[in-house]
């Protein structure tokens, strides 16, 4: 009951009205294409910092190439998850494919908004795959900022073609010139090739999609060759099945045809094919180079990382969907009431398809009862995963205190047989060893890049060293900007660290991080008891130099949260020195 009052976080938020995305898609029109010439495609993506103006310049695209129309009152057309609209933010890429006619000859732009918060950058690795080019946003208010420097990175390490572009020109403090200097000192970009928009006006948004024509190339394809695609994003549609978005990189595929996964060797027809525009366009065939919607009917599955093949190609490989996606953070998902439990299934699995980035396996707990744990790339995920499956499923759930996974060599021949290794990772405080079968812990750590005001470094100094942050070598970005990086343990930078930087720095740093590996370190895991009763939900995995401030805050927290009378003690136990707290 008590961890219920405490960890129950449910998320009490309106129902989804189904009816948001149906009437927006009423508003759209589709324009009218010419056959695909692979010479006409492009297919590229809009990527830049958070709220940056993505999802605007979007909207504007598929207002110049007739998707929507001009003067839509939906702003953020792409942005149609009901979760997307209430956070005013991008969680999933989404793909359109638009055409547009440029001296005489049309062309089939497939462009992919993508999402800015650092939780959702799979979406954008996996979104580059099929770009041969991306537009690099950057506010030419705020300038350069953390996840500026990560998707530029992206886009190099991707040989992808990079169009620099400063938006919300518009605005009175916006400093182009500024934005140029930055954008040249850190990427070395030539300030002639940076182009200006503001997409909230629709300025320079038609001379960007024709530099979008002129300097991003057609796709490399090999026509000729058996039919060949790999999977980019898949959905549940409850009639249908399975749905997938697929980059064909050889040959065409028409309805009818027979495929496979590459994951497997059974074989299906295709039954549904088509372009989204953002809507669905029916087409009877697709060319190598596209971007479009497969669908093999409700036993036809699909994978994200995938691969759909012509059924001849003799090739399969059951490891095809493995997405070597590293979670930042595991939490413990149980329905609310047993009975539940079946439809809470059903709704993860659903999710989860759409959702590729989280893993999922059984989980079960004395409290709780049967469920699931879950592997997230932050909090922030987490939050949104959890709204979703309320949103879209009705599905309520309880969730246990978010961990970071840990590492622990283990001693003694026994455990390592029982384990099939010395090393074993622990996503749930419960796994880990007694410490006399552990030789060493490790914890995993994070290279993290700021973005700050040259007024704020001491500040930024202060709290990554409090976390227990290296510093590694910082670079001047202009004479107001710096750019900061640390070398930090993960689990004191996904909890509250974003929020604590913006305060503290008056909302002007930004902050990015991609991961360092596991290191050793002091690890220990604090127990809590209550009325002399271990509860298996409160126990974490903590630093030990970190011990006595966590076990103080919790208990503190728990004292407030617990009524009194329910209450003779409250306990921490720390299982290496077997130190006892009392409150
Ligand atoms: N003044 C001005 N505001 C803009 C412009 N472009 C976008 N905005 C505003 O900036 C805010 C963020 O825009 P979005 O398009 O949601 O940004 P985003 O990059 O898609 O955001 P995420 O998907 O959350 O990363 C919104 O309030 C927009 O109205 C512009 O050119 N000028």
């Amino acid at each position: 009951m008590m961890v219920r009052i405490l960890f129950n976080l449910r998320c009490m938020r309106r129902i989804y009205d189904k009816n948001v995305s149906k009437s927006l898609l009423k508003r759209l029109y589709s324009a009218k294409f010419v056959g695909p010439d692979v010479e006409k495609i492009r297919n590229f993506s809009i990527v830049a910092h958070v709220d940056h103006g993505k999802s605007t310049l979007a909207d504007r695209l598929l207002e110049l190439t007739g998707a929507i129309k001009p003067g839509s009152e939906t702003s953020q057309v792409l942005d149609n998850l009901p979760v997307e609209r209430e956070r005013g933010i991008t969680v999933k890429a989404v793909t359109a494919s638009l055409s547009y006619v440029y001296n005489d000859e049309t062309y089939l732009l497939n462009l992919i908004d993508t999402p800015g918060h650092v939780d959702f950058s799979n979406e954008v690795v996996r979104s580059v795959t099929a770009c041969q080019g991306v537009v690099l946003l950057v506010d030419a208010n705020e300038g350069v900022q953390a996840q500026t420097v990560a998707v530029h990175s992206l886009a190099k390490k991707n040989n992808l073609i990079i169009i620099p572009t400063l938006n919300k020109v518009d605005l009175p403090r916006a400093d182009p010139e500024k934005v140029k200097g930055q954008l040249q000192s850190l990427f070395g970009i030539d300030p002639d090739n940076v182009l200006q928009i503001s997409a909230k006006k629709g300025w320079g948004v038609q001379n960007l999609l024709e530099e979008i024509i002129k300097r991003i190339p057609p796709p490399i394809v090999k026509l000729d060759e058996p039919f060949r695609a790999h999977i980019i994003d898949t959905w549940h549609d409850k009639y249908r099945g399975v749905m997938c978005l697929a980059y064909i990189h050889s040959g065409v595929l028409k309805i009818g045809d027979s495929v496979k996964w590459r994951s497997d060797s059974k074989q299906h027809l295709v039954k549904y094919l088509s372009l989204l525009k953002p809507q669905e366009e029916n087409i009877e065939k697709a060319i190598a180079g596209q971007v479009v919607m497969v669908g093999l009917g409700p036993k036809g599955g699909g994978k994200v990382g995938d691969q759909l093949l012509d059924s001849k190609i003799e090739e399969s490989n059951t490891a095809a969907t493995e997405s070597g996606i590293r979670h930042m953070v595991y939490a413990g998902i149980f329905p609310s009431d047993q009975s539940q439990h079946t439809q809470l299934s059903d709704s993860i699995r659903k999710l989860a398809l759409n959702d590729s980035a989280v893993s999922v396996s059984v989980d079960s707990s004395p409290a709780l009862g049967q469920g699931w744990r879950v592997g997230f790339l932050g909090l922030l995920h987490l939050d949104v995963f959890t709204q979703r499956l309320l949103q879209e499923y009705k599905a309520e759930a309880i969730l246990t205190a978010p961990s970071v996974p840990y590492k622990v060599k283990l001693r003694g021949s026994k455990l390592i047989r029982q384990h099939r290794s010395d090393e074993i990772i622990i996503t749930n405080p419960l796994q880990l060893p007694e410490p006399q079968n552990i030789v060493e812990y490790y914890e995993p750590l994070v290279i993290g890049t700021i973005i700050t005001p040259v007024e704020y470094i001491g500040a930024v100094t202060t709290l990554c060293v409090d976390r227990r942050g290296t510093p590694l070598p910082s670079s001047s970005i202009d004479e107001h900007m710096t750019l900061m990086q640390f070398v930090l343990p993960l689990s004191e930078v996904v909890i509250d660290f974003h929020d604590t930087l913006k305060s503290l720095t008056s909302g002007f740093a930004s902050f990015d991080y991609h991961e360092h590996g596991f290191h050793p370190s002091s690890l220990v895991r604090m127990d809590i008891l209550i009325n002399g009763v271990l509860v298996d939900e409160l126990s974490t995995i903590v630093h030990t130099s970190r011990l006595e401030f966590q076990a103080r805050r919790l208990t503190t927290k728990l004292k407030e949260m617990i009524p009194r009378q329910m209450v003779q003690e409250v306990e921490i136990t720390r299982t290496l020195q077997g130190h006892n707290l009392k409150k």
